[in-house]
């Protein structure tokens, strides 16, 4: 069942928190370095369970990463065609971003591959990326009529780009995709029904890959090598800094600086969510690290209401739901989220683990095919609840119990995979 964390109700949370890389530019930078033919430096990424595993990956590709003291990569390919046949079989472990990425890149090499990852990840739909990469020419195969990993990658033959108009808004299909098409003969032109996150489109540019834009729609035309950067400094990751977001806007007697917090305007959408709400946030000092705007953040406590989080602001805050259900509990009225369907086939369903866990603790809350209705403000008990394995479940389990009455959370050490330090950051910030 994993580590069971206990969290104490805290009577306010002051302090400055450094945020820790984000987890998305990590994986995006080792996959891009690993294709450059120069080493890069790599500071600030995310050492957790996620980004270890792109690492190991990378490195059974014939990739060389090391890690000196501070943390700090340096990652040496061996060019755009430098990639070699791993003797083993490849591990994402609990990471969609990894398997989904590598999926496109691995797809588009002339040797074969075998993907997998642990009982989740092999539970979470593959055909999305499947089937544009297959229109591509590459051939890949899984579980379950391709639907599901363990993928089985053979080698490609000709890729040819395509037009595609993706279903689903999704940055790690989009990734998948503008990956292969690095390696296609002909150009690549992708439709998003929504923008999500760019930070792919933002890290080709980093390492001089023209990328065309206008409005929803992306260009990209065949490389055959990659100009590297010496250096990619990685912004702090907004998805973890919205913990603390939620956690100082509903613990009374609150002040948090959060420092070098990444704010792309493709993942900001918890920061308009909770400014609609009535949050006390303001960010400040904002610049750039590289093509990526960062900035620093104070938040303190506020009387939140209830708002409504509709279709065309999920995906700049998908990963942010959990937490934001956690602020409706504490907010005046009602809090609607609609359009949040992709919530079903993360880590966990976490529309179903969001309001089966916050009710063990006394929360009313329904649950409906696409979202959830929250009213506020309620009382909440303590209780012991579960993480479903779920990182994002457990660190907003926290904040919940942090806010209330406090929180026994089974399954909690699942923090590893995108914040290791959570509960540690929690001690220091406690006022008593
Ligand atoms: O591309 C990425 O780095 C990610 C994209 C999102 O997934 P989808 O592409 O499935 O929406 C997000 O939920 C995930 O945490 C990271
Ligand atoms: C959904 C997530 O990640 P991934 O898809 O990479 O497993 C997440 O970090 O919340």
């Amino acid at each position: 069942m994993g580590e069971v964390i206990k969290v104490a109700p805290a009577a306010g949370l002051k302090g400055t928190i450094n945020i820790p890389g984000d987890k998305s530019i990590s994986h995006r930078s080792v996959m891009l370095a690993g294709l450059a033919d120069s080493p890069v430096t790599v500071t600030n990424f995310l050492q957790a369970a996620d980004c270890r595993s792109t690492i190991a990956c990378m490195q059974a590709l014939g990739v060389t990463v090391e890690q000196d003291e501070e943390g700090q990569l340096t990652v040496t390919g061996n060019g755009f065609y430098g990639l070699s046949e791993p003797a083993t079989v490849l591990d994402a472990g609990n990471s969609g971003t990894t398997i989904r990425l590598l999926t496109g890149l691995l797809g588009a090499q002339s040797f074969f591959t075998v993907l997998t990852g642990d009982y989740s990840l092999r539970n979470r739909p593959m055909a999305r990326v499947i089937t544009p990469l297959a229109k591509m020419g590459l051939q890949i195969l899984g579980r379950e009529q391709s639907r599901y990993a363990p993928l089985a990658i053979m080698p490609a033959t000709e890729i040819t780009g395509i037009e595609y108009d993706m279903p689903v808004a999704s940055a790690q299909v989009k990734s998948a995709i503008l990956l292969a098409a690095l390696y296609a003969v002909s150009p690549t032109v992708i439709i998003e029904p929504m923008p999500s996150r760019d930070h792919t489109e933002r890290m080709f540019e980093t390492f001089g890959i023209p990328v065309l834009r206008t409005g929803n729609t992306i260009t990209l035309n065949p490389v055959q090598k990659l100009t590297a950067p010496a250096l990619i400094n990685i912004p702090g990751d907004i998805s973890s800094a919205a913990f603390w977001l939620v956690a100082a806007s509903v613990i009374p007697n609150s002040r948090l600086t959060l420092v070098n917090v990444g704010v792309n305007p493709t993942r900001t959408g918890i920061l308009d969510v909770l400014q609609a709400m009535g949050a006390d946030i303001a960010v400040v000092n904002e610049r750039w690290s590289g093509r990526e705007p960062v900035a620093d953040i104070i938040v303190k406590s506020a009387q939140l209401k209830g708002t409504t989080i509709g279709p065309e602001i999920i995906p700049r805050l998908i990963d942010e739901i959990p937490v934001l259900a956690v602020a409706a509990l504490f907010a005046e009225g009602q809090t609607v989220v609609q359009g949040a369907e992709e919530l079903r086939v993360k880590e966990t369903d976490r529309l179903k683990a969001v309001s089966l866990e916050l009710s063990k603790l006394g929360a009313k809350i329904t649950e409906t095919p696409d979202g959830l209705i929250v009213d506020g403000p309620q009382q909440l008990d303590f209780a012991t609840c579960y993480s479903h394995h779920d990182h994002r479940m457990a660190m907003a389990l926290a904040v919940a119990g942090l806010a209330a009455q406090g929180a026994e959370i089974a399954a909690a050490d699942c923090v590893n995979i995108s914040y290791p330090d959570f509960f540690a950051v929690i001690t220091g910030l406690r006022q008593e």
